[in-house]
């Protein structure tokens, strides 16, 4: 038997009797949800058990660094979250209660337009570390309350917003109204919801790095993938650290040094490709030099390796300013509609409150 089917057999059949919270894996029960205005619905926060995989983590150090290649530093975690039961049902419970979306978007390059449909299912939450959400998000965000979305004790999310990192003054939004449109015009910009912080403080316990980025893709088969790139916008600053976490259906993750002057002088003609064949659970660290001089990508799968079950990526990162922000929600959220797991028909859905 697979171990795909051993999962699954584990994890497929709730147990009787227990409530159940429809698309939660198993018996788990949420401890409240996270609320704000700019989440499509409320989010629930992880059932105690993920909580304490999760506090568990890795001790820092505990990665297995590769960097036997020129300009190369990555700190492999194998796995990082227990597997396969907290990976698995990580997995489940993040694609159940996470909102997604299928961007598109127009680029020009070259005088020839395009129109993109990006190949997979993406979402983020965070703000650039010019700004922070006000005291009342972080209370917003962790408020204790049982679906209803509202919130309880007068902490509604009404009075979450957005403030200047450093002086505490409330930044003029698109959301805020009264007066000139400052910043964050295009996008309201979501606190990271708690499950998912849960996640990033774990991670940055685990690697000494600050992260106030959480990115999401959905790949729902092996139709779905990423190509070649490197994350190093300019708003990532230099040497950028990066955590990626796999969870779902393993999927090869490919590295290349990317071509330049110094591959022609051969300085890196010792460079070779490298694949991790990532697994539910585990968590690569890319830093240092490595988004300046690699990329990375996750191929489609054909033939009998194209239906393997869905695989969620998470990453977390660190932007500097302001334009960050619009880039990572344009190209993560953008402008069209949401959907979410439908755990009966097992697809994504048009989310229509
Ligand atoms: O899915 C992965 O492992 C990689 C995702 C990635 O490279 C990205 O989101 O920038
Ligand atoms: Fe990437």
């Amino acid at each position: 038997m697979s171990k795909k089917r051993t999962i699954d057999a584990f994890f497929g059949t709730p147990k009787p009797k227990k409530t159940r919270v429809e698309g939660l894996a198993g018996d788990a029960v949420p401890t409240g949800y996270s609320t704000h205005r700019a989440y499509p619905f409320p989010i629930a926060r992880l059932p105690a058990r993920l909580s304490a995989a999760l506090a568990a983590a890795p001790a820092p150090g505990a990665g297995r660094a590769i960097a036997d290649q020129p300009d190369l530093d990555l700190l492999y975690f194998e796995p990082y979250v227990p597997r396969p039961a907290a990976a698995d049902e990580l997995f489940r419970f993040l694609r159940a209660e996470l909102p997604f979306y299928r961007v598109e978007y127009d680029i020009r390059r070259g005088g020839i337009s395009a129109h993109i449909r990006t190949p997979r299912w993406t979402t983020v939450f965070g703000i650039d570390a010019t700004s922070r959400f006000s005291a009342a998000a972080s209370s917003a965000t962790n408020t204790e309350s049982t679906g209803s979305g509202g919130g309880t004790g007068g902490e509604g999310d009404d009075d979450v917003h957005i403030v200047d990192a450093h002086t505490g003054a409330r930044v003029q939004t698109a959301g805020s109204g009264g007066g000139i449109v400052k910043h964050y015009d295009k996008y309201a910009p979501r606190p990271i919801p708690g499950c998912l912080d849960e996640l990033r403080r774990s991670a940055e316990a685990a690697t000494g790095c600050d992260f106030n980025f959480c990115l999401v893709n959905y790949y729902e088969s092996g139709a779905d993938s990423i190509s070649y790139h490197s994350d190093d916008e300019r708003f990532l600053g230099p040497r950028p650290a990066i955590a990626s976490f796999s969870l779902g259906a393993r999927r090869d993750f490919l590295m290349k040094h990317k071509p330049g002057p110094e591959q022609k002088q051969g300085k890196n003609d010792a460079a070779k490709p490298l694949k991790l064949p990532l697994a539910s659970g585990d968590m690569v660290l890319m830093r240092g030099p490595t988004q300046a001089n690699w990329l990375h990508s996750i191929p489609k799968r054909s033939g009998k390796n194209e239906q393997d079950g869905g695989r969620i990526n998470i990453t977390f990162r660190k932007a500097m300013v302001k334009g960050g922000t619009e880039n990572y929600y344009n190209y993560n959220v953008g402008a069209g509609p949401v959907y979410r797991w439908d755990s009966v028909n097992r697809e994504m859905k048009l989310w229509n409150p």
